[in-house]
C-alpha cells in the first residue's frame, strides 16, 4: 500500500510520507522527488546525555559462536564488504559513510548505488531513485567477479530493488548479509516507505545474518508497536527474530530520556544490552549506516557476530566522541569524522601537532608536592601558568593515582587547547594516549624513544632528558622531537640529579641536532645567563619551582616570560649591531 501510515514515525514525517511515497514505484525508470521543507529537530531533541567516555558494558555473556568466513581460496584475500545503499551528497550517511567506515576498519568496500539523494545537515532535499536494471547490473558486476565476503544493505527504496537483491544473493551467495532497514533519516526524512515493509519482512529478513533497525524502523517492521523502554526493545528484538534473521540489533540512539546509548542485541537465545556513553553532540548523522558497515567489516575480517557488534558500537561511540564539536554545515544534524583526526581542530586549536621549537621558550613543569603545599589543584596550577605566558606544559605527577591523573590531564588539556599551548605528560605514555595529549617527556631510564613512538604515532611530540652529547645524539637518532638538558643548576625537585652546569648544557646543545630546553634550578635570577649562552638551538628554559613553588603562579610566569623576552630581544639587537 503506497502512502500508508507507519505508526511510530513522527507526524511531521508522516505528512511528508504520502507526498514522497506517491512517487515511489516499481518502475525501472529514474524518478525524481523534491521536498518543500525537510527539517525535523525531534531526533536531535531526544539526544541529550552525558559527555563522558565510559565503558561499553554488556549484560549476559554466554559463549560466542564464531562465524567462520572462508574466502574460497588459499590466496591471501583482502576482506571485502559490498554496500547496497543510497548516496548522500553531504557524505555523512549512506554509501559515503559506508566507504569511510570500511576504510577506517581496514576493509575493502565496493558499492551498488540504489538512489542519489541531495542531502545536507538540514535534511533531505531530493531523492532520485536509480533504475532497477542499473541496480541489477551493478550487483552482477561486483558479485560475479570480486569475491565479496559480506553484503550490507542500506537504502532500498523500491520493492523491485529488494527482490533484485534477493535474487542476486541467491545466485551469488556471500558469507553474511547485514541488513540496515533504512526507512527514515536522522533528520526525519523518509528514504523508503511502508510499501517496502512486506518485502523486507518476507524476502530480506529471512536471509539476513543480522538486521539493525533503529526504534522507528523496528516499530514500522512490527506494525507500529510503540518502543519506549529497553524492555520494549527486547520484545521488539524477539519479534523481529521470529521474522527470520539470525540476529537482531535494535538500536537505541533515539531512546527517550536515556543517558546511555543502549542497543539491544538478540541472537535467538540470549539478550545483550550494549551500553555506551551517549555523546552529547549534533554530529550523529550517519551513525546507523556506519554501525552496520562496521559490523559488516568486522564479519568480513572473520569476527563472530557478537564481537563484530561490540567493536562497531565502540567505533561509533569513539568517532562521535572525537568529533563531538566539529562543525560541518549549519543544520541540526552534522556528520562526524570517521578518521578520528579532527579532534585537535575541534578544540579551537589551529596548531599543527608537531613541535614548533619556539614552543620550548617558557616550559612549565608541574609538581604535585608544590601544588599540595600551596593548596592548588594541578588544573589551577596549569591554568595560571598558561595565563601567565607558559608556551608548553608538562605534567610531572610522580605520585598521582592513575585515575586521578587521567582526569587532571583531561582538564589541563582543555585549558591548554584553548590557549594553543601543547601539553606533554612526563613518563606516562598510557596517560598521554588516554587523554590524547600532545606528547610525552621521557627520561633516560624510561621507555625507549622508538617504543614510545610506535605507541604514540607520528604526530605526537616526544622529548628526552639528556645530560651528555651522546644522549643528545641518540635521542635524535631514535626519533625524539626535542631534548631537555640539565640539571643546569642544583635543584631539589629531582633527587640525586647530577648538575651539568652551563658548560655541560652548552656541550649538549652543540652536539644536538634537536632543539634544546634547559632545565634544573632555573629561576628569575639565573635564566638570563642560560639564554645568553649563545647557542642557536637552545630554545628556552623549563621551570618547576620558580613558577609553582610561589604564591602567585601567574605573576611569576609573567615575570619570567618578560625576562626571557627581554634577554632574547637584547641578544637579537647585539647580533645585528
Ligand atoms: N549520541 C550518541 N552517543 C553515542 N552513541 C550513539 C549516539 N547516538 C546514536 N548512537 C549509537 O549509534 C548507533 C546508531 O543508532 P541510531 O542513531 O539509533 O540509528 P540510526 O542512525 O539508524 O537512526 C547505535 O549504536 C546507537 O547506540
Ligand atoms: C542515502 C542515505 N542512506 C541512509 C541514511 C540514514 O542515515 P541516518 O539515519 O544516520 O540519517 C541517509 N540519511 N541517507
Ligand atoms: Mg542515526
Amino acid at each position: 500500500m503506497l502512502g500508508g501510515p507507519i505508526n511510530g514515525i513522527s507526524n511531521f514525517t508522516h505528512q511528508f510520507m504520502g507526498f514522497l511515497l506517491s512517487g515511489i514505484s516499481n518502475s525501472s525508470t529514474s524518478i525524481f522527488y523534491r521536498k518543500i521543507c525537510a527539517v525535523s529537530s525531534s531526533k536531535q531533541a531526544g539526544r541529550q546525555g552525558f559527555d563522558q567516555f565510559g565503558d561499553l558494558t554488556l549484560k549476559a555473556m554466554p559463549e560466542e559462536k564464531a562465524l567462520t568466513i572462508t574466502n574460497g581460496s588459499s590466496n591471501k584475500k583482502f576482506p571485502h564488504v559490498l554496500t547496497v545503499a543510497g548516496s548522500d551528497s553531504g557524505a555523512g550517511a549512506g554509501i559515503q559513510a559506508d566507504l569511510k567506515a570500511c576504510a577506517a576498519r581496514g576493509v575493502y568496500c565496493s558499492t551498488v548505488i540504489t538512489a542519489v539523494t541531495a542531502q545536507n545537515t538540514l535534511g533531505v532535499q531530493d531523492v532520485s531513485i536509480l533504475p532497477e536494471d542499473s541496480v541489477a547490473e551493478q550487483l552482477k558486476s561486483v558479485l560475479s567477479d570480486m569475491r565479496v565476503d559480506v553484503v550490507k544493505t542500506g537504502m532500498l527504496p523500491s520493492i523491485g530493488m529488494v527482490k533484485i537483491l534477493h535474487d542476486s544473493l541467491k545466485q551469488f551467495p556471500v558469507q553474511a548479509l547485514v541488513v540496515d532497514p533504512v526507512m527514515v533519516s536522522t533528520s526525519g526524512d523518509v528514504l523508503a516507505g511502508p510499501s517496502i515493509l512486506d518485502t523486507f519482512r518476507h524476502d530480506l529478513l529471512p536471509m539476513a545474518d543480522i538486521v539493525t533497525p533503529n526504534l522507528k524502523e523496528a516499530s514500522a517492521l512490527l506494525g507500529g508497536l510503540q518502543l519506549k523502554t529497553v524492555t520494549d526493545m527486547r520484545s521488539a528484538a524477539k519479534s523481529l527474530h521470529n521474522m527470520g534473521p539470525r540476529n537482531v540489533l535494535v538500536k537505541g540512539g533515539d531512546l527517550p530520556s536515556s543517558s546511555d546509548a543502549i542497543d539491544v542485541f538478540f541472537d535467538g537465545k540470549d539478550f545483550y544490552e550494549l551500553r555506551s556513553t551517549r555523546i552529547q553532540t549534533r554530529n550523529t548523522h550517519g551513525t546507523g549506516c556506519t554501525l552496520a558497515s562496521c559490523i559488516a567489516a568486522e564479519l568480513a575480517k572473520g569476527s563472530s557476530m557478537l564481537s563484530a557488534v561490540k567493536v562497531a558500537k565502540r567505533y561509533v561511540e569513539t568517532a562521535l566522541m572525537y568529533s563531538k564539536s566539529i562543525t560541518i554545515g549549519n543544520g541540526p544534524q552534522g556528520p562526524f569524522d570517521h578518521g578520528f583526526k579532527l579532534k585537535r581542530n575541534a578544540c579551537n586549536s589551529s596548531r599543527l601537532p608537531l613541535l614548533d621549537p619556539s614552543d620550548l621558550f617558557l616550559y612549565a613543569v608541574t609538581d604535585s608536592g608544590m601544588n599540595k603545599k600551596w593548596g592548588r589543584s594541578i588544573t589551577d596550577a596549569v591554568k595560571a601558568a598558561v595565563e601567565g605566558g607558559a608556551t608548553i606544559v608538562q605534567l610531572r605527577e610522580k605520585d598521582a593515582e592513575t585515575g586521578d591523573f587521567l582526569e587532571a590531564a583531561k582538564s589541563c588539556l582543555e585549558i591548554c587547547r584553548i590557549h594553543n599551548v601543547p601539553l606533554l605528560i612526563n613518563d606516562r605514555i598510557d596517560i598521554a594516549m588516554a587523554c590524547d595529549a600532545d606528547g610525552v617527556h621521557i627520561g633516560q631510564s624510561d621507555m625507549p624513544v622508538n617504543t614510545a613512538r610506535s605507541l604514540l604515532g607520528p604526530e605526537k611530540i616526544i622529548g628526552v632528558s639528556c645530560k651528555t652529547p651522546e644522549h643528545a645524539l641518540k635521542a635524535w637518532a631514535d626519533g625524539a622531537d626535542y631534548i631537555g638538558s640539565g640539571g643546569v643548576f642544583p635543584t631539589n625537585t629531582k633527587a640525586n640529579n647530577r648538575t651539568i652546569g652551563l658548560d655541560g648544557l652548552k656541550a649538549v646543545c652543540l652536539a644536538s641536532k634537536l632543539p634544546v630546553v634547559a632545565i634544573g634550578g632555573i629561576n628569575l635570577s639565573n635564566a638570563r645567563s642560560v639564554m645568553e649562552l649563545g647557542v642557536a638551538n637552545l630554545e628556552g628554559v623549563a621551570v618547576v619551582s620558580a613558577l609553582f613553588d610561589r604564591e602567585c603562579v601567574v605573576t611569576e610566569t609573567r615575570k619570567l616570560h618578560g625576562l626571557l623576552t627581554e634577554t632574547v630581544a637584547n641578544a637579537g639587537s647585539t647580533d645585528t649591531n
